[in-house]
């Protein structure tokens, strides 16, 4: 009889808004016992999880699996990279951008089929600033939300879009010198995204068309806008839409530099973290080993929270449009009536 795979499950019991003490026994019950041994252990602070897989990779373990959300997932990933040790996932964070855009299904139980099929394949990773990161990176709003969101106490799709409104109207777009293999040029942007995979999360494509097997990173860069434009960009995320989008300019790069005046922060996969005015980005190419659905699945049936918010908003500002319209008031008007009323509304 061949050998079992020995697979070691790292749970972070912090992830996600929901308890994790259930997880080891969906694991003893689902998991194909004839084909694994395993092990469950659980995090005990920030950057455990990284230690664990690191230790796993010295022992020759076939496969981690990170149990949470995205930050869990990059935290054992960037200690498997250029190993033979695949990550596995068991996707319970708030946004696991990495699993949907793997069509590993958000179903603990599903997911944990999706180990005992064992499909193993290779893909790239990015990195920035010497940080990896296998979803996404940025700069600008991004991160500035990344940050305010780490440290709010309330986690969550509803968080996460109260933060989004709150901040987005006054966010001060920043100039950025962006240098790829063509040359050198001067953006002002609301925000710079870096994608390896297509989705930052709760599926907002901000790269619908990234793949993780090009060698390529996706750039989007989002030019400033003004709070007409935001519900149609909001669409356009949810939608698959965003490169149709007239505020984006995007392209593919293996590596680009990034120059700002003032230091601030970046985030990758959603970890926010301070950095200079000099910024590195680049793909390493076929560097991380992944078990993943060999089956696609193209849509997303949940009912998507974030879409059905944002459509809403948008007929409520172009309800406010047509009224400050007929009354002729001009721009800078339009603007500060816009955002009263943003941020009155209760969407
Ligand atoms: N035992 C622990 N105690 C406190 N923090 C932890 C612990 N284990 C891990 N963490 C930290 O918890 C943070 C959040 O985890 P994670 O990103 O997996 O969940 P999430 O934010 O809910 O999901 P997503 O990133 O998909 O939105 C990570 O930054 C990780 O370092």
């Amino acid at each position: 009889m061949d050998a079992k795979n020995n697979i070691t499950f790292i749970l972070n019991p912090k992830s996600g808004n929901h308890g994790k003490n259930d997880i080891p026994d969906m694991i003893a019950e689902t998991l194909d016992k004839t084909k694994f041994e395993y092990q469950v252990k659980f995090t005990e602070y920030a950057g455990h999880a990284s230690e664990i897989a690191r230790q796993c990779v010295d022992e020759n373990i076939d496969v981690v699996v990170a149990v949470g959300g995205d930050g869990t997932v990059n935290e054992v990933a960037r200690s498997l990279v250029h190993s033979r040790t695949a990550l596995g996932i068991i996707p319970c964070g708030s946004g696991n951008g990495l699993a949907r855009h793997l069509s590993i299904p958000i179903d603990i139980k599903k997911s944990i089929d999706i180990i005992n099929r064992y499909n193993i394949e290779t893909f790239d990773y990015g990195v920035i600033n010497e940080l990896p990161f296998f979803c996404t990176c940025g700069m600008g709003f991004d991160a500035f939300i990344s940050q305010k969101f780490a440290s709010s106490k309330k986690r969550g799709p509803i968080t996460y879009i109260e933060n989004v409104l709150k901040e987005g109207l006054d966010y001060q777009p920043e100039t950025y010198e962006l240098e790829d293999e063509t040359g050198t040029k001067k953006h002002k942007a609301f925000l710079i995204a870096c994608a390896n995979a297509s989705q930052y999360g709760n599926n907002a494509y901000i790269a619908p068309k990234a793949t993780m097997t090009d060698g390529l990173m996706d750039v989007i860069i989002m030019e400033p806008f003004n709070a007409f434009d935001a519900p149609q960009i909001s669409i356009d995320i949810f939608s698959k839409t965003l490169d149709k989008n007239s505020k984006i300019k995007t392209f593919k790069a293996k590596r680009i530099h990034i120059h700002r005046n003032t230091p601030g922060p970046i985030h990758y996969d959603g970890e926010p973290i301070m950095t200079g005015t000099d910024i590195d980005v680049h793909i390493e190419e076929r560097g991380i080993r992944i078990i993943t659905n060999p089956e696609v699945i193209e849509t997303d049936s949940r009912p998507n929270f974030f879409l059905n918010a944002f459509a809403e908003l948008y007929y409520n500002i172009n309800n406010v449009r047509k009224d400050i319209e007929k009354q002729g008031r001009r721009i800078q008007t339009i603007n500060k009536a816009l955002l009263k009323k943003l941020k009155n509304n209760k969407t």
